[in-house]
């Protein structure tokens, strides 16, 4: 799946975006090796800190329905930006999780702008799950 089909399903996935507070919704789409999408939208809470964001929702779904951690070959988020949209910080330490540091992240916005990077240009020297093994 190219980079314009993914950033069409994390247009589709914002469309479920729950965001009473902001106003801002935001979609994601995380693309399987097996070629299977998994779609996050932000989900907003009236206390704020927990509120999810599209990305993690799109990974931790993925991941609940037995996904494992690394089974990923590329993620596309959307949002309605002036340029391609930046996931937060929490969102890049738990891609950087979950994914290949080396994954595509294909940013986008509404007017189809894009910026295609990985979570290593996203995170550099990041704190990670290699520094916790012997
Ligand atoms: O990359 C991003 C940036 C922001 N948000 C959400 C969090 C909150 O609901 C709203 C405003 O920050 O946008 C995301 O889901 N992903
Ligand atoms: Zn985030």
């Amino acid at each position: 799946m190219d980079n314009t089909l993914l950033l069409q399903e994390a247009i589709k996935a914002r469309a479920a975006a729950y965001t009473p507070y902001s106003g801002f919704g935001v979609g994601a789409a995380l693309l399987d090796k097996e070629g299977h999408v998994h779609h996050g939208c932000n989900v907003e809470n009236a206390a704020y800190g927990p509120t999810n964001c599209a990305e993690r929702t799109a990974m931790f779904r993925a991941i609940a329905d037995g996904h494992a951690p690394g089974s990923f070959s590329a993620m596309a988020i959307v949002g309605d930006t002036e340029e391609p949209i930046a996931p937060c910080g929490v969102c890049r330490q738990v891609m950087l999780e979950l994914c290949d540091p080396d994954m595509p992240v294909i940013l986008g916005n509404l007017k189809g702008d894009i910026r295609e990077t990985t979570i290593r240009e996203l995170l550099p020297y990041a704190f990670g799950p290699a520094h916790l093994q012997e």
